[in-house]
């Protein structure tokens, strides 16, 4: 059965909406959104890979993955776990469900990527020997080498997954489409749709 690790880093999260939540609010948002996470993967075996992990959140998080504690950067703290049959499924995609996950990790290839807007890799699955290198259009990278090693490729097209929450604009699509902690934290917030020709997300204080 594939494993899924789900890299998670609180301190100092979502610093791309620091203009528009506290940093406490950010660091509520990364965990409302990791456990949204948390419930779309609890079909299969499940380790969080936290960068530090103070004790209030170990224990929230305890009961629903193992957890492994790395403070090297991202890449490295992933490529130290990493192995076939392996998916990396970042903690910031509150849209994700079963049903998607499901979807992902029965997609054949060698490596399956769900890319995030903008050229992300929002979710990876790994049937051979792989290395991650995130950040600065990770998507493109991440095809290249898997190709570059003969493996077959496959892109898993979700809308859902390619949500990740990174700046003000994404909060809308959670306010549109989420069913989850992250839409009823951002409403307790006082965030609300008003309805536009375009939907627009407004903070009512
Ligand atoms: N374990 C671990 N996870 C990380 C690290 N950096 C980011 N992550 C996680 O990887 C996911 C995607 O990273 P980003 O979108 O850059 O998250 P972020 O660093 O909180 O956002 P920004 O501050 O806007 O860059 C998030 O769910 C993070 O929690 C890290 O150094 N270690
Ligand atoms: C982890 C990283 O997230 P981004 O920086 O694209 O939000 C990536 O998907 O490569």
């Amino acid at each position: 059965m594939v494993h899924i690790v789900i890299p998670f880093r609180p301190s100092n999260p979502k610093s791309r909406l620091a203009d528009y939540l506290s940093e406490g609010e950010r660091q509520r948002l990364a965990v409302c959104m990791l456990k949204d996470v948390l419930s779309a993967v609890r079909d299969y075996p499940t380790s969080v890979l936290a960068s530090e992990l103070p004790a209030d959140l170990r224990d929230e998080i305890e009961p629903f993955a193992d957890l492994i504690v790395d403070p090297r950067p991202l890449d490295e703290a992933v490529n130290a776990v990493l192995q076939p049959e392996t998916a990396v499924i970042m903690s910031d995609l509150p849209l994700i469900n079963r049903k998607i996950v499901k979807g992902f990790v029965e997609t054949e290839g060698d490596v399956v990527i769900a890319p995030g807007r903008k050229g992300g890799t929002n979710m990876l699955l790994v049937r051979i020997p792989f290395r991650v290198s995130y950040h600065y259009g990770s998507f493109l990278k991440h095809v290249k080498m898997a190709k570059k090693a003969g493996a077959k490729v496959s892109v898993y097209d979700s809308f859902f997954a390619s949500v990740d929450i990174d700046t003000y604009d994404d909060l809308l699509e959670v306010m549109l489409h989420g069913r989850g902690e992250t839409k009823r934290f951002l409403s307790e917030l006082g965030f609300r749709i008003v309805m536009e020709k375009e939907p627009r997300l407004i903070r009512e204080v």
